[in-house]
């Protein structure tokens, strides 16, 4: 059973990162895309998670490092072809998660049609808070989530904009990709993406449930 005791654990083992894109019709907007008919999925490798007090790191090949503030979904019990109505059985906490994009190169790999690995799974490109048992979230349908740099309010948007919900996502997702225990769903973020530049410092935080801090840092050259 994952606890917050030994979550760290699961992410050290290395569970899957799958993440949904274009989740909320203003962010998907605010980038000129669709509002999707169907969830966007791509993948981050367990190599990506840092945690409060380690950097995050701008890849040496981007010039264009954008915040995406998200709500991660961990499950505690796995399955393949989780029905909608039983999802959230599967469901042990969350966590509040960042989804850094290299903009620029996701740019490059959208015009090429190439895949968007360069631009969403480096080092660091997931910063997660603490693991937040599922009793503190009642309704992840309805929760607050804000992110500033360098104390501006640059994100802050409610999961109710969702265009797919957390069961839908989990059952969707569960029917192409088998979840396991301690994987994490990253569930899109809401409007207001921006750059960031070395020597910020990101805030993030879910309404009266969490916060969490990050400073930026670039790779060295090695
Ligand atoms: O890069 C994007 O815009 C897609 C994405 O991750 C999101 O919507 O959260
Ligand atoms: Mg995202």
């Amino acid at each position: 059973m994952i606890t917050t005791r030994n979550i760290s654990r699961f992410w050290e083992w290395g569970r899957k990162i799958i993440c949904v894109g274009r989740n909320y019709a203003d962010h998907a907007k605010e980038l000129n895309n669709p509002v999707p008919t169907e969830p966007v999925l791509f993948l981050k490798p367990p190599s990506a998670y840092v945690t409060q007090g380690s950097p995050i790191l701008v890849p040496s090949y981007c010039r264009d490092l954008h915040h995406e503030v998200e709500l991660g979904v961990v499950i505690g019990r796995g399955g393949t072809d989780i029905p909608q109505g039983s999802a959230m059985d599967h469901v042990a906490g969350y966590a509040l998660c960042l989804d850094m994009t290299a903009r620029d190169v996701q740019d490059v790999c959208k015009s090429k049609g190439l895949p968007w690995t360069l631009a969403k799974a480096f080092n660091t490109s997931c910063p997660v808070s603490e693991f937040i048992p599922r009793e503190r979230i009642p309704d992840p349908g309805n929760v607050t989530l804000w992110l500033k740099v360098n104390d501006q309010m640059r994100q802050k948007g409610c999961t109710d904009q969702m265009v797919f919900s957390v069961p839908h996502l989990i059952s969707y997702i569960s029917g192409i990709i088998t979840l396991e225990e301690g994987d994490l769903i990253l569930t899109g973020t809401p409007r207001g993406v921006s750059a960031v530049q070395e020597h910020d410092e990101l805030q993030a935080g879910i309404q009266d449930v969490v916060t969490m801090s990050f400073k930026v840092n670039r790779k060295e050259h090695q």
